[in-house]
């Protein structure tokens, strides 16, 4: 494990993409909050890379704008943005050219000899996926990454658009980079609350025991935004809820609720009880497996918190008659001796009534009904890890109703991040940079753990693409899905916790 309470040593962070949204969005707001948190190295730079003429005050003024719209700290005019910003140079460059990566050298090595040291390298793809393959070949044939302990890839998502795409690209990567110094991207796995699944399962004593199909009924994980496709249409509509956020998000999800205990916090031995996850998922062996147990959706126009919002076939970047889903459900099992039998059901949605990322477990009903029908709500426990926007813990049990007579009520209780700690929470790419700054990779992706997300996706994948659905668009923008949503659980005595 890496010591996480030392500052990075030197670091230069060279963003192919720096004047693209995630930069502008993300990334910068990142490291400028990191500054402000003293994180940053001591001898730190960034140099920005796209393929516009653009001077370095010009990408300073891009992202200034991204910083101030988008930082979760106020941006303050007293001279903070201009500690980062001096560190901010512009690089121009196409990136399958090899020949702009000579200048790039020379830039990297005049680092080293004004720092007097052989500072980090990070190579950030903020890129389209078509350029990570030459970006890659080009970061090692110019020679630019000059040390396997020193240099570092990140790569973003989506990693492939399929199981053999993402195997080509993970074997492309290799010819260039060992494993160790790739780091692939799912922003989720940087959120306090996803990381905190962990303690919450690991470093108490009284949950782990319960955690198993003896006690507990069903899981349900729900991934609900209340944004529909917006600007993102071009990319979106060859993408889908599956690619996007299943297959990724999602999965990851279900790899910390599930895993076995690691024996150590370090980031091979946590990866290989993720792994373990993904390779118990029962396959989706047949297509009547797959109409059985998914469900698609696309939203039309509706109302989302009180305002209007056009259908998605209507936005701009999608086609008049789109077959992508905008939302995505399923049921999976996993066969391994933990959780034989115990249904775990995912979903994710676009244009649904609220934000609202959570996994919810079900515990089995008490074994012997001592209370009278009419005195109990009937309510199992129910366990809900709030990952956003609320975030915390809530345990939902039954508790005597004060009165003369035994009637039981639900009550819960509740952990909430706000109440219990006055520290801020970061954003998950100030974690994850920070990490790979710290040559961390515990919150990364490994190559293997990627395809065999992919490989438990493709069967629905091939499904849905060879069999286009007749009865898109199926659910209003605000509402809670498709009804064959609902039919899934129902089919199986549940319903989906909206809680
Ligand atoms: N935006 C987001 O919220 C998220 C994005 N991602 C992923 O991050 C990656 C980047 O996304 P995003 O920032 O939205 O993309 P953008 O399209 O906004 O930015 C693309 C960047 O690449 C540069 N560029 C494009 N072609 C070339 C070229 N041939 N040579 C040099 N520079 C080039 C552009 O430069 P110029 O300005 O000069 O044209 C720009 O800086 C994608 O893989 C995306 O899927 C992942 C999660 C969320
Ligand atoms: O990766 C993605 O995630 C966002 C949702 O991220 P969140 O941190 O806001 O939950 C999603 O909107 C986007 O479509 C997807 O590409």
């Amino acid at each position: 494990m890496i010591e996480s309470t030392k500052k990075p040593g030197s670091t230069v962070l060279v963003i192919f993409g720096a004047s693209g949204d995630l930069s502008q969005r993300k990334l910068v707001p990142a490291l400028y909050n990191l500054m402000l948190d003293s994180w940053l190295p001591d001898n730190f730079a960034m140099i920005g890379v796209s393929h516009h003429d653009r001077t370095t005050d010009d990408l300073r003024e891009i992202l200034k704008d991204g910083v101030s719209k988008y930082s979760r700290r106020d941006f303050r005019g007293n001279g903070d943005w201009e500690r980062l910003s001096s560190s901010i140079t512009y690089y121009k460059a196409d990136f399958t050219n090899p020949e702009s990566y000579k200048g790039l050298a020379e830039e990297l090595d005049a680092y080293d000899e004004k720092w007097g040291t052989k500072a980090n390298r990070i190579f950030y793809l903020s890129v389209s996926p078509q350029f990570i393959e030459p970006i890659a070949q080009n970061i090692n044939t110019s020679g630019i990454a000059n040390s396997i302990e020193n240099s570092r890839i990140v790569v973003e998502k989506p990693f492939g658009r399929d199981y053999d795409s993402a195997e080509h690209l993970n074997k492309k990567l290799r010819e260039h980079f060992k494993e160790s110094q790739i780091y692939r991207i799912d922003h989720y796995l940087g959120k306090e609350t996803v990381q905190n699944i962990m303690a919450f399962r690991f470093a108490n004593t009284i949950f782990e025991p319960l955690w198993n199909r003896n006690y507990i009924d069903s899981v349900q994980i729900t991934v609900a935004e209340t944004v529909g496709v917006e600007h993102r249409g071009n990319y979106y509509d060859k993408s889908g809820a599956l690619r996007d956020m299943i297959q990724n998000h999602l999965l990851q999800l279900l790899c910390m609720v599930a895993m076995e205990p690691p024996i150590t916090y370090e980031a091979d031995e946590i990866q290989n009880r993720k792994v373990d996850v993904l390779h118990s998922v029962r396959p989706f062996s047949t297509d009547e497996k797959v109409q059985e147990d998914t469900v698609r959706g696309q939203y039309f126009e509706g109302v989302v918190e009180g305002e209007t919002i056009e259908g998605y076939r209507d936005a701009k970047g999608t086609a008049e008659e789109s077959n992508t889903e905008t939302y995505a459900a399923m049921k999976v099992y996993l066969d391994n001796w933990r959780w034989k039998d115990v249904p775990f059901y995912l979903r994710t949605g676009k244009s649904m009534p609220e934000k609202n990322t959570s996994i919810t477990i079900q515990f089995k009903p008490v074994s012997h009904k001592l209370f009278p029908s009419e005195a109990t709500t009937n309510l199992p426990n129910l366990l809900t890890i709030n990952i956003q926007p609320s975030m915390g813990v809530k345990l939902c049990m039954q508790a005597k109703k004060p009165g003369l007579k035994m009637s039981l009520n639900k009550v819960g209780m509740t952990f909430d991040y706000d109440d219990a700690f006055t520290e801020a929470t970061p954003e998950a790419y100030e974690t994850l940079l920070l990490d790979v700054m710290q040559g961390d990779s515990t919150l990364f992706m490994r190559a293997d753990q990627v395809e065999a997300a992919w490989k438990i996706v493709m069967p629905i994948l091939n499904y849905w693409e060879n069999n286009k659905e007749k009865e898109f668009p199926n659910y209003a923008a605000g509402s809670w899905g498709p009804q064959k949503a609902d039919d899934l659980l129902e089919r199986d005595g549940r319903s989906w916790l909206n809680v």
